[in-house]
């Protein structure tokens, strides 16, 4: 049982913070969605967690690694993983490129892009194509494949459905239900399509101004009657 773990948490870049006194903890098993409006510090959250953003006050443990000092690449090796909603995939590389590449270093990488695929099977479909080529959830597939070429135990996942079609967005996001109960990852997602995260998610955290306005399971969060104005504006 792994714990992703922050407590009074100041984030954001160069001095100033963008999120301020956030505590939090995702285990593994479980899936917890991160909802906001624009602007609120979702995706700043995420990237200090992953070491891309800079955390300025509190703390952030992984069990009981302090992550604070460590680089991206360190804290993936620690088991925590970071799926960008930009630039995810090389596009002139192929699919199975693109995964070799995430795991550079290791030295059992076809074992390890062996477990990806038979976790995400759809990927076989397209390994051999250039990942330029490839439609929307293909690439957003392809990405979360490298994520996983890590091994994460925890994994932070910053809007994995932009842009995708209505029916893609709950392809991807069964998928990463899926993960946390064959491979027993946490969670965190930032995500727009508030309503359908939140029916997958086990937990959720309302993220307002930089400051976290509401914690608690996603389905109380998600019954109430007010919610989606006065959190989501036009995508609840
Ligand atoms: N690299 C950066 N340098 C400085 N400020 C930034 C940077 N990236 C984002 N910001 C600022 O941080 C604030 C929060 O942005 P962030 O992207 O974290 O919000 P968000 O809740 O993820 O929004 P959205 O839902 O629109 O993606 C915004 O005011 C934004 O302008």
């Amino acid at each position: 049982m792994t714990q992703l773990h922050l407590q009074n948490l100041c984030a954001g870049y160069g001095g100033a913070n963008i999120v301020s006194d956030i505590t939090l903890s995702v285990a593994s098993g479980e899936i917890v969605t991160l909802v906001g409006p624009n602007g609120a510090g979702k995706s700043t959250l995420l990237k200090s967690l992953a070491g891309v953003a800079r955390v300025t006050q509190g703390h952030l443990t992984v069990d009981d690694t302090d992550l604070i000092p460590l680089s991206p690449f360190e804290r993936a090796t620690r088991g925590v993983a970071f799926m960008p909603q930009d630039r995810n995939v090389f596009r002139t590389l192929t699919v199975a490129e693109n995964l070799e590449t995430s795991a550079w270093g290791y030295d059992d990488i076809p074992a390890r892009k062996e477990e990806v695929i038979a976790l995400l099977p759809t990927l076989r479909n397209y390994l051999n194509k250039t990942a330029g080529g490839l439609s929307g959830g293909q690439r957003q597939m392809a990405a979360l494949g490298m994520t996983l070429m890590s091994r994460p135990t925890i994994l932070l996942v910053d809007e994995p459905t932009a842009g995708l079609s209505p029916n893609l967005v709950g392809e991807m996001l069964d998928v990463l239900q899926t993960l946390t109960r064959r491979a027993g990852l946490g969670i965190l997602i930032v995500e727009q399509n508030a309503r359908a995260a939140l029916a997958r998610a086990d937990r959720a955290v309302v993220l307002v101004d930089g400051r976290l306005r509401r914690a608690g399971p996603a389905s109380e969060l998600a019954a109430e009657p007010d919610f989606g104005a006065l959190f989501f504006g036009d995508h609840a």
